[in-house]
């Protein structure tokens, strides 16, 4: 056997009892040096420490090249174990750099590095020799200053604890069965997600899902080659052409943001990322919390982070290689006074913990170091003093099935998860969240599984598969009750109804509490707040409690919050479900929660003593979309053992809700996300008696600029496909529906009188559904627009072809659509056969010399078709696009799909063309309009280069 084999078989006891306790940097070493393939690396992880180092060395023993290749790997991880490996690595691997160049790399001076300290943790050198003579007695000379050394030690001891703190990504819920076996090793369970640079100059004041569904709609196209990976927040921007020192990403709740920086610590403290920096800090804001006296910098570090309390000074001899990472902004509670002066302050003056971060982010305190902090868009930092602002906007489609087969270990299982989530609207839109992601994942753990006696399976647990939002977290609130609450109290028999009855007292003194604070925008407990709803906090830990209750716990706070936002807003539906027991009762709770009419006559518990202002009501939009979902669940006898009786005449309730939402639409100015909340509602109660009863009131639907998501145009068309006949207007305008949106509204598009369909990210495939939508004999269309999409050529000659047997459209707008000349090639021969058609606007197209021949000849041929095909041809026609570059200016929201559209770009082009007009009020009017949009679209490239 070779030398290196034969060392390594003859020490595997040894070496596995030094590295067994934590071989993670062994093993990811490992991986990266190809010594063990990834598919083994990752098989490994989920192995016991012991057993994946005897199963790694058993591996590299197999050849003397990976033996070898071992030897090294042991080399360069060292450091993260015990000082007898140390002192076998010095004896039986000798680094040939090392012992040429002695005594030591940090005595040699680095030019590039001024700091002995960064130069320490610089990666040791590849080559090494090595030493057979296993007898060998002599101590490793000691070739490091005594300090350095002493920082290096703990600089170790920083890492392994960090890496201990890292490597498990948080789980609430994992059921015991499927999902039990799911890993959680955040290697193997994490996954990409997409963030951007955060160009918003407004945060809005929506329900944070609904302002993300919105986010994500608007910057889908343009902005998804902007990508930035979580490791690469700190490097070189473009436009400064160095590394940003301030970065800020924000994120909605559960979007991931703790989970990227988690994984960016775990990164460099397995020593594969930003090695640049010697120190990374991490912190909590919650953590800070409990900070109630002042304190300096290095007091603060020094309690945190015990091990390097000695290290810290020499540490900050250079602060350009220490990282901060302060997490959670949202959770910090003293006040943070960004406006006052900058006090002189060092990291050793002591001042509040609040005054601290504050000087720490914005620079005033160690301004080379860097800072990295992570906030939901609810609390703000401002954005002058970040070079790098950045926003987390989940998954996309792959990355959520990469998930699903990460979560679950059967891939068949998984890809069937995955179908089932791409095939409802509702999970597929709310996957995008990596924490829905995960109650999805884990409730549908329950349904799916390999095993031939599914079926049965499924029925013993009385459920189907969840289809819509209050369905999942329903099941997901099930799963945990049974499987993880009452702990041998059920089998997997035991009928639901029975299951409920046994936690029936927790989840209603939950679902009080998740409600009555919910009306207060109140998210965070304490213990005394909790037992005052006569929740336990000890339950917290040891019941299923833990998994809708999360502590905040970190050293010594003591304060909940539920797993979610939208568990807390499940939870006090249910329970407002549960507790109103009569029409009227229900009636009441929905004036209210939708449009703040307070009760007058109710004794029910959820309407007593409720303080709500009406700029709260936005917030509980989700909540009563979650209330509609359990009132079903209730009528359905879902909820059987929770409710101690049925609500009083419990058969008409579906057509007294119908009347309640007729009323609305028929009475009342609805403002378009109310609407869109209301349509929602419909489609989570789901009784075809209640929605055929509200539909036939809907006859204009206005959701300009609300940026749909797939799910959004799904309750659209759930809800209007009751009504049975034609709708004066739709319009969603500037709404990002993109195809797939547009697909799921296919069914009432042809009820449309008049259809705003601008700016919605359409192409080809759209012209082409629209076109069978006009050719239809059920076809009630008589205004399209459909400006500022990339229908294309090939798009619009499909469209012709459509009208050429359309006798209803009379109005068409084209402008901006990507016509080109081949895309008029048949318009004379279409259009001259049709009828109905007065007014044609394809301005912003380049449709050649040719192309407007074609025109001319068509207008001959249709004299009454009127043809505006130049922005100088009409004067109204200009001024209405002065007005909108105006609105543009104004509105970032619609600058972003603009852009998608090219639009600004095209209408340039298009006044370019039509330049030979030089006099007159219309040529006035052009060159207006040209200068304006030539400012506009230096200025918007001015604030992307974030000048
Ligand atoms: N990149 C990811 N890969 C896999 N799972 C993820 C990822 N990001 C988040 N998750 C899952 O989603 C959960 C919530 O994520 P995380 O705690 O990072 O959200 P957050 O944005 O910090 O939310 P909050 O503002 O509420 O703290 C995690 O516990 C994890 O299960």
């Amino acid at each position: 056997m070779s030398p290196a084999q034969q060392l390594l078989r003859s020490q595997r006891d040894l070496l596995l009892k030094w590295t067994c306790d934590h071989p993670a940097p062994l093993l990811r070493w490992l991986r990266d040096a190809e010594v063990l393939s990834s598919a083994c690396y990752l098989s490994l992880l989920e192995r016991s420490p012991s057993n994946a180092v005897a199963k790694a060395l058993e591996t590299v023993c197999a050849t003397e090249e990976s033996s070898q290749k071992f030897l090294q790997v042991l080399r360069e991880v060292q450091d993260y174990y015990c000082r007898d490996l140390q002192v076998w690595v010095e004896r039986h691997c000798r680094n040939d750099a090392v012992t040429k160049s002695a005594p030591a790399s940090v005595k040699v001076e680095d030019k590039k590095s001024k700091s002995p300290i960064a130069k320490l943790f610089k990666a040791k050198s590849k080559g090494f020799t090595l030493t057979t003579d296993v007898n060998a007695k002599e101590e490793p000379k000691p070739c490091r200053s005594l300090k350095l050394a002493s920082i290096r030690v703990s600089i170790s001891a920083h890492k392994t604890t960090l890496l201990k703190r890292t490597e498990q990504l948080k789980c609430y819920s994992e059921g015991n069965r499927e999902a039990s076996n799911s890993a959680s090793h955040i290697e193997i369970r994490y996954t990409d997600l997409f963030v951007t640079e955060d160009n918003e100059l407004v945060d809005s004041s929506q329900h944070e899902y609904f302002a993300l569904a919105g986010r994500r709609a608007r910057i889908y196209v343009h902005q998804a080659c902007q990508r930035i990976r979580p490791g690469h927040l700190l490097s070189p921007q473009e436009a400064l052409g160095r590394a940003p020192k301030r970065v800020k990403v924000k994120g909605i709740a559960g979007i991931g943001k703790s989970v990227a920086v988690q994984r960016l610590v775990y990164e460099w403290a397995i020593g594969k990322n930003m090695r640049e920096f010697t120190c990374v800090f991490d912190l909590r804001f919650r953590e800070l919390n409990l900070v109630d006296k002042p304190l300096s910098l290095l007091e603060l570090l020094g309690q945190r982070f015990r091990y390097l309390k000695e290290a810290l000074p020499d540490l900050f001899t250079t602060p350009r290689s220490l990282l901060f990472i302060l997490d959670g902004l949202d959770e910090f509670k003293f006040p943070l006074d960004w406006n006052s002066p900058d006090k002189n302050i060092d990291v050793e003056s002591n001042v509040l913990v609040s005054e601290l971060m504050v000087a720490l982010i914005k620079g005033s305190l160690l301004p080379e170091a860097s800072v990295i902090i992570t906030t939901r868009p609810s609390t703000e930092a401002p954005k002058r003093f970040f070079q790098r602002c950045c926003v987390v906007l989940g998954f996309e489609e792959d990355q959520v099935k990469e998930y699903t087969t990460k979560f679950y270990k059967d891939s068949e299982v998984a890809q069937k998860v995955y179908d089932y989530i791409v095939n409802n609207d509702n999970l597929f839109v709310l996957s995008f969240i990596p924490l829905y992601c995960y109650i999805i994942c884990t409730a549908m753990a329950e349904f799916f599984s390999s095993q031939p006696n599914n079926v049965g399976e499924s029925k013993s647990l009385e459920l189907s598969p969840p289809r819509t939002v209050s369905e999942v977290y329903f099941c997901y609130l099930f799963t945990a009750v049974k499987h993880h609450g009452l702990k041998g109290r059920t089998e997997r028999s035991t009928p639901r109804s029975e299951v409920l009855s046994l936690a029936k007292q927790q989840l209603m003194k939950l679902g009080k509490m998740a409600y009555e604070n919910l009306l207060q925008k109140k998210i965070l407990f304490d213990k005394a707040e909790l037992e005052n709803y006569g929740v336990t906090p000890a339950d917290v830990q040891s019941t299923f409690l833990c998994h809708i209750l999360q502590p905040i716990k970190e050293e010594t706070v003591e304060m909940f919050s539920f797993f979610h936002l939208t568990v807390q807003e499940h939870l006090a539906a249910l329970y407002c479900a549960i507790n109103l027991s009569s029409q009227d009762d229900i009636i009441q709770a929905l004036d209210f929660w939708c449009f703040g009419v307070r009760p007058s006559s109710s004794t029910a518990a959820p309407l007593q003593n409720l303080h709500l202002s009406m700029d709260k009501l936005e917030s509980l939009q989700m909540f009563t979309r979650f209330f509609m979902g359990m009132l079903r669940a209730r009528l359905s006898g879902h909820l059987e053992g929770l409710v101690h009786s049925p609500i009083k005449q419990e058969d008409s309730i579906p057509n007294r809700l119908g009347l309640w939402f007729q009323d609305q639409f028929k009475t009342r100015e609805l403002e378009n996300q109310v609407a869109l909340n209301l349509l929602h509602c419909l489609m989570e109660f789901h009784m075809k008696e209640t929605t055929s009863t509200a539909a036939p009131e809907i006859t204009k639907l206005n959701l300009f600029k609300m940026k749909l998501s797939v799910v959004d145009c799904a309750a659209i068309h759930y809800v209007l496909q009751f009504s049975p006949h034609k709708l004066q207007e739709l319009n969603l305008g500037y709404s990002n529906i993109g195809n797939r949106g547009l697909n799921r509204l296919r069914p009432i598009l042809h009820r449309c009188e008049s259809l705003y369909l601008r700016y919605n990210c359409l192409d080809k495939q759209a012209a082409i559904l629209e076109s069978a939508i006009l050719k239809s004999n059920e076809c009630q269309v008589k205004k399209l627009f459909m400006c500022g999409n990339n229908l294309g050529p090939e798009g619009v000659l499909e469209l012709w072809n459509a009208l050429e047997h359309n006798n209803t459209v009379e109005e068409l707008y084209l402008d901006i659509t990507g016509i080109t000349e081949r895309g008029t090639e048949n318009i004379v021969n279409c259009l001259s056969k049709n009828t109905s058609l007065k007014t044609l606007t394809i301005v912003g197209n380049d449709i050649g010399a040719t192309g407007r021949r074609r025109l001319k000849e068509l207008e001959k041929r249709r004299p009454e078709l009127r043809i505006i095909a130049n922005f100088v041809d009409d004067l109204g026609l200009l001024q209405a696009y002065l007005d909108w570059v105006e609105e543009i200016r104004t509105d970032r929201d619609q600058m972003d799909s603009v852009k998608n559209a090219d639009a600004l770009q095209s209408v340039l082009r298009g006044l370019q063309v039509a330049g030979t007009v030089e006099k007159g009020e219309n040529a006035e009017k052009a060159k207006e309009l040209q200068k304006k949009i030539e400012e506009l679209l230096n200025y918007s490239t001015e604030v992307i280069r974030g000048k």
